[in-house]
């Protein structure tokens, strides 16, 4: 990136940490950092407003937080001492981040020690400006910012426009981004080395919120597979890490087991009521819901902040836990998991994520601690327990049983594409012919003999069962279609990926594979929303779970029930660039991410001769995306294939690209598609990479052979 535009970004991170009351000199050693952590990325660290740097920093400075009384003699030593630089150690301390390699041969991102040194540059925290999350005494007459993360957050995404809905049409999205001004610009001159820092923000009493979600939870014993628990075959292991399960209790039963990081504590829901309250409320009785620990006692009494703040502080160094064995078996006995496999029903209970209010769910996002000082003793939790954040009808839970990567890189989920700039997706009644839908239909199109206007495509036949599954017939056709030896590929003149690479590096069209559309019925129709030809529409309908494989390929998408034949998994989401957009988001390197979640909307490029530029589509999910860019590849026997439907508008040109199952899938199997990669053409435009699918019949053994015999020789 040329050095003007990475300045530029730098003053805008500055600028909008600023406005969030951390000091230059707070943001920018943690922004440095970052930027070494992402290889520069600044699409994830400009993500959701500089929601990552908030983060970061927020974990830096907790980490800072001395002791009550330490915080009198920092003050006092603010006139009294230079002030202290940070520097890299490997001793214990506050923490920045750093890469390790794991064996796996992923890269992690870890916390790195700082301590203070005046001897490098690489920037000033002094202490009176690290923001400070106690009751703090303002000896030398300075305003001490209290924030907690929650209320910073809260207001950086108060201004952000929404998206979409799953069936809507796709919104064009803009998020506000801080604007540059002459201050700012000034302060270009001293990124990158070392300046006073400014004075904290003046904070109003009703700047500092209360209002944490703090919920009641319950720690499960590790080992178990977040999103399983079967209480016969518990486990009761003792305590190896920081990271732990809870569940996510409902008044009536529990919802959902879902992954932490941090402590057990107990504490209110965000309506401020006690867990008792709501307990009583719900009429679950408490002891049923959440088994106290001697704890609970101490917890509620503000006097115990300080003790409860260092508890979970050595906690989250590995030191033994804070719940007593006997009281999670109690608790584990007392709840039924929404989750289990049983040999009586083999049946996992959906994971609805809850629709209702405070008043009947309490939310266990994992152990959230009591107060601010905890909430930020965790590394950046961007998805708490649901992948989703609530944009599925079903939770998606994330776990990682291998290493210290608790969620995946930064992305932002969406449930349906969105536009990202220039991409032509515009949907109108007026767009849809007659033809093209079935205006007279009531009810369900299928329960009726006669196949309505929507079958067109499909030589007026229904590709959907009674049941929702994909007919054997039609399916087979798309297997067929997408198997790397059948595929039939067509190719343009003028392909819209070639023409973008410039004169010297123009080569002809790579090929496009052949496919197979289905339509479903939409807003045009007739119909209603319970119609049968309305499938993908109504998004995820089974247990899924993102985990952490344990074969080096990354984050992974598995079931966590048995999925039939057939069967409509999820969609692939994510911006929807124009060819163009792609091609300069790629010569840019924002998308030199580790892994690929590029797609291609391809199916009609050969059609037309002259395709516009803002009509050669494709899905980027790097930076927005669903659970269907964690689908990894697998040669030739994946248990998923890719088929694109449509129901907005017919053209061909926009369409989604559905994952349904090519077989009867096993509870926890991991979902796979063939991506279609020839893993000897390194022009291909999908990145190849060694693969490691563990088919007997994986396309790149002979590749892998090959260089375990030059290695050889
Ligand atoms: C769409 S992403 C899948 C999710 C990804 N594993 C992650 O951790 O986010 C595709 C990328 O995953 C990795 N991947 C997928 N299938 C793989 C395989 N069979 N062997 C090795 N890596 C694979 C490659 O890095 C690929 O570019």
């Amino acid at each position: 990136m040329a050095p003007s535009t990475q300045l530029q970004r730098a003053i805008a991170a500055v600028k909008a940490m600023k406005l969030l009351g951390f000091s230059q000199g707070v943001a920018k050693p943690v922004l440095k950092e970052l930027l070494k952590v992402y290889g520069n990325n600044w699409e994830y660290i400009e993500a959701e407003n500089y929601r990552l740097l908030a983060d970061a920093i927020l974990d830096s400075q907790e980490s800072k937080d001395p002791e009550p009384n330490e915080i009198d003699a920092a003050f006092t030593d603010e006139f009294t001492k230079p002030l202290k630089r940070l520097r890299h150690i490997e001793d214990p301390g506050p923490s920045q981040y750093t890469i390790e390699s794991e064996a796996s041969g992923e890269t992690l991102l870890k916390k790195k020690k700082l301590v203070a040194s005046s001897e490098d540059g690489i920037g000033e925290m002094a202490p009176q400006h690290a923001i400070n999350f106690e009751e703090p005494s303002a000896p030398l007459g300075h305003a001490i910012p209290k924030l907690s993360r929650r209320t910073m957050l809260s207001s950086f995404q108060s201004d952000e426009q929404y998206l979409c809905d799953r069936t809507g049409n796709v919104v064009c999205y803009k998020e506000p981004k801080i604007e540059l001004d002459t201050e700012a610009l000034q302060e270009a001159a001293v990124v990158g080395v070392s300046t006073i820092p400014d004075k904290p923000m003046a904070m109003t009493e009703n700047d500092i919120s209360t209002n944490y979600n703090v919920p009641i939870a319950v720690a499960a014993p590790n080992g178990i597979p977040s999103g399983i628990a079967d209480s016969s075959s518990l486990q009761l292991a003792p305590n190896e890490g920081n990271e732990r399960e809870s569940f996510l209790v409902s008044a009536q039963n529990v919802l959902a087991y879902v992954q932490d990081s941090t402590n057990v504590n107990i504490a209110s829901s965000n309506t401020g009521k006690s867990a008792a309250d709501l307990a009583a409320e719900s009429g679950v009785p408490l002891d049923d819901v959440v088994k106290l620990s001697p704890l609970k006692e101490c917890l509620k009494s503000s006097e115990s902040r300080g003790i409860h703040r260092r508890m979970t502080r050595r906690s989250f160094n590995g030191s033994p836990n804070l719940v007593s064995l006997e009281t999670r078996r109690k608790s584990m006995n007392g709840l039924q998991s929404s989750l289990h496999i049983d040999g009586q029903s083999n049946g996992i209970h959906k994971n609805y994520a809850p629709q209702s209010s405070d008043n009947d769910v309490l939310q266990c996002s994992a152990i959230q601690p009591l107060h601010e000082n905890a909430i930020i003793a965790s590394l950046p939790q961007h998805f708490e327990h649901d992948i989703a954040k609530g944009e599925e009808r079903i939770i998606i839970s994330v776990i990682n049983e291998f290493n210290r990567e608790k969620t995946p890189p930064y992305f932002r989920y969406i449930p349906c594409n969105v536009v990202y700039q220039n991409a032509h997706v515009n949907f109108s009644l007026a767009q849809i012919d007659e033809d093209d839908c079935c205006i007279n239909c009531f009810g369900n199109c299928l329960s009726v003999s006669i196949p309505c206007a929507c079958t067109r495509e499909t030589g007026g036949e229904f590709v959907y069962t009674l049941d929702g599954l994909l007919k054997k017939e039609f399916l087979n056709e798309c297997i067929s279609m997408n198997s790397y030896m059948d595929k039939r590929h067509v190719y343009c003149k003028n392909c819209p990926i070639e023409r973008f690479k410039g004169e010297n590096k123009f080569d002809s069209c790579k090929g496009h594979v052949v496919r197979k559309f289905i339509k479903e019925c939409w807003s045009k129709c007739g119909c209603n929303k319970k119609c049968g030809n309305r499938v993908v529409q109504r998004g995820i309908t089974y247990n899924l779970q993102v985990f952490y494989t344990a074969d080096g390929k990354g984050w992974g998408l598995r079931t966590l029930e048995e999925l039939p034949r057939g069967a409509f998994v999820c969609e692939y989401v994510g911006e929807i660039l124009t060819s163009k957009e792609l091609y300069d988001r790629t010569v840019q390197g924002s998308c030199s991410a580790k892994h690929s979640y590029t797609l291609l909307l391809d199916a009609d490029w050969v059609s037309e001769e002259g395709l516009r530029d803002e009509e050669a589509l494709c899905l980027d999910a790097t930076f927005y995306g669903n659970v269907g860019r964690f689908v990894n590849h697998r040669c030739f026997d994946a248990n998923l294939v890719e088929v694109p439907v449509e129901w907005e508008t017919p053209d061909h040109h926009y369409y989604h690209l559905a994952y349904f199952t090519t077989r009867k899938v096993e509870a926890l199997e991991e979902l796979t598609r063939d991506y279609g990669i020839d893993f000897k053409d390194h022009a291909h435009p999908i990145k190849a990479f060694k693969c490691l699918c563990g088919s007997s019949i994986c396309r790149d053994s002979c590749r892998s052979r090959k260089r375990k015999e030059q290695v050889g020789s």
